[in-house]
């Protein structure tokens, strides 16, 4: 399947500059979206998942069905205000703006293998700043995918020596 054929491409949003790729065509069409998560199932299977662990909002759309496939749990990461109990922070920058991530403090046991995973990388400082909070509660970062990856922003440098896997390239 070309996955390619259900993004859009939205020039100068949010902000003039920017080229926006838009994964709502890809959730629209079952047999695409179920492609998509398929293939990142295939990508975590030998690597004995405990917790799947994706950022708020679009993380969340392809990391679920991806746990749930995986048959293990998902621990959201969520931007400041949005978890009800004890959290642990983490600030990063991102392509349009900087911004601080959080996590309950109990939403992974230390030990336990994690697969991040989140639509899209651009400058990386999300996965990095997930990486942090899921090391910071004793996680094993075992890998990442993501649907897209924007290779002229470099994202690759912040994951550094992490394995991780991407669908698409732009
Ligand atoms: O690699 P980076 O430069 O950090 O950018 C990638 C992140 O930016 C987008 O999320 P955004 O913060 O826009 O939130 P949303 O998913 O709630 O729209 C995207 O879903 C990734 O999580
Ligand atoms: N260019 C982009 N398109 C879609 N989502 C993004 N998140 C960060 N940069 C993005």
């Amino acid at each position: 399947m070309e996955l390619k054929d259900y993004i859009a491409t939205i020039n100068d949003y949010p902000k003039k500059g920017i080229v926006f790729r838009d994964i709502s065509p890809l959730m629209a069409d079952g047999n695409a979206y179920n492609y998509a998560a398929t293939e990142i199932v295939q990508y975590a299977r030998d690597k004995q998942i405990d917790m799947v662990v994706g950022p708020e909002a679009r993380g969340f759309i392809i990391g679920c069905p991806v746990a749930f496939a995986l048959g293990v749990g998902f621990a959201p990461v969520r931007k400041p205000g949005k978890l009800p109990r004890e959290v642990i922070e983490a600030t990063y920058e991102k392509e349009y703006g900087t911004d601080t991530l959080t996590m309950h403090a109990d939403s992974i046991k230390k030990g336990q293998r994690v697969l991040i995973v989140d639509d899209l990388l651009a400058t990386g400082g999300t996965i990095k700043a997930t990486i942090e909070l899921v090391e910071k509660l004793g996680g094993i970062v075992v890998g990442a995918a993501f649907l897209i990856e924007l290779d002229a922003l470099h994202g690759r440098d912040k994951i550094g020596n992490y394995d991780y896997k991407v669908l698409m390239h732009y």
